[in-house]
């Protein structure tokens, strides 16, 4: 499918023994030591204009999702969550002097905006991996809560990603660097996963499974779906191939889930993926789900990251 062969780069950040016990956060670039300001443009943020540690050195779970909206909810949840002092209404996006992305900052729970797709997260993720290296922040764990198409599903299952593979059930993500193929590995941390089930199964009405969950670069043909503008296949070659996924252990697709696992493994960040499912794909492709509906499935994964947050802040004891 490719016109190069992959190569895997173990010599550029892909190991990451050196780093497991001191759990700090790590960015594989010698240039950054080397430049005197660093700009985190997207995020209309910059080492020399802000004093990064003071602003976000007390960071411990960073959770982020493809909608602004989405993710200033979830602050106002979790700012009510851990009673904290002060109006929901005050939380400010750190991020307004821009439009790309929204960022809001609870207590130690950071939540930011990623938009759709693999070079939107990507973009964010570099800057987010460099703000937190900037505020010597330790022991972070981070986590996508998104939506995602269900396979074999019942609508509205969370699904925490066991494998984050790409189009072809492979677990890994290429990226093309100066005309070249590099393959990571997009292994997550899988006592967080269990860790998380096991928070999952002390919420009521909240069914959650681990499985593979399958990263596309596109939400209509790269998804099998048959109501696009284009379509090149049948809806027999549809299912044939969602059943395919389906023996590969994949139970979701998103389009963001294999870049994010490859940039937090090297930069040494515990990541996890816990999307909802709005839909089961063998069934069909439109959401035709009503609003209230969607808006309480999306809710989920919040519920499951305030509980699981909760419990590591000791706040249940
Ligand atoms: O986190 P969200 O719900 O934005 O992620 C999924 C994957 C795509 O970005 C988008 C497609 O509707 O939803
Ligand atoms: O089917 C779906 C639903 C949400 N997000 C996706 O990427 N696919």
């Amino acid at each position: 499918h490719q016109a190069m062969a992959p190569i895997l780069l173990e010599s550029v950040g892909n190991e990451r023994t050196d780093y497991i016990e001191h759990e700090v956060v790590h960015v594989k670039n010698p240039h950054l030591d080397s430049m005197e300001e660093d700009i985190l443009y997207h995020f209309n943020l910059g080492t020399k204009t802000h004093n990064l540690q003071s602003m976000f050195g007390d960071i411990k779970f960073v959770c982020v999702g493809g909608s602004g909206n989405r993710m200033k909810a979830f602050a106002q949840f979790m700012h009510r969550e851990l009673g904290l002092i002060g109006d929901t209404t005050d939380i400010e996006d750190i991020c307004a002097g821009t439009d790309r992305y929204s960022m809001y900052k609870v207590g130690p729970v950071l939540s930011i905006s990623h938009g759709m797709g693999v070079p939107s997260i990507s973009i964010m993720l570099h800057e987010l991996i460099k703000l937190l290296y900037h505020a010597k922040c330790s022991d972070v764990t981070l986590i996508r809560i998104g939506t995602s198409g269900g396979v074999g599903l019942e609508p509205g299952t969370v699904v925490i990603t066991d494998r984050a593979v790409d189009s072809f059930f492979r677990p890994q993500f290429e990226q093309v660097v100066l005309g070249k193929v590099i393959v990571r590995s997009t292994e997550l941390d899988a006592n967080l996963a269990q860790e998380l089930l096991q928070c999952a199964t002390e919420i009521p009405n909240l069914p959650t499974v681990i499985g593979n969950t399958m990263c596309t670069h596109d939400f209509y043909e790269g998804q099998g779906r048959l109501d696009g503008a284009l379509c090149s296949f049948s809806t027999e070659e549809k299912l044939e191939y969602l059943r395919k996924a389906h023996e590969a252990g994949v139970r979701n697709i998103e389009m963001e889930s294999t870049v994010f696992a490859a940039m937090c493994r090297i930069c040494g960040l515990k990541a996890a993926v816990v999307c909802v499912t709005l839909l089961d794909r063998f069934e069909g492709d439109q959401i035709s789900t009503p609003h209230d509906v969607l808006t309480e499935y999306q809710q989920r994964p919040q519920c499951l990251m305030s509980h699981f947050i909760k419990k590591r802040l000791g706040l249940f004891d």
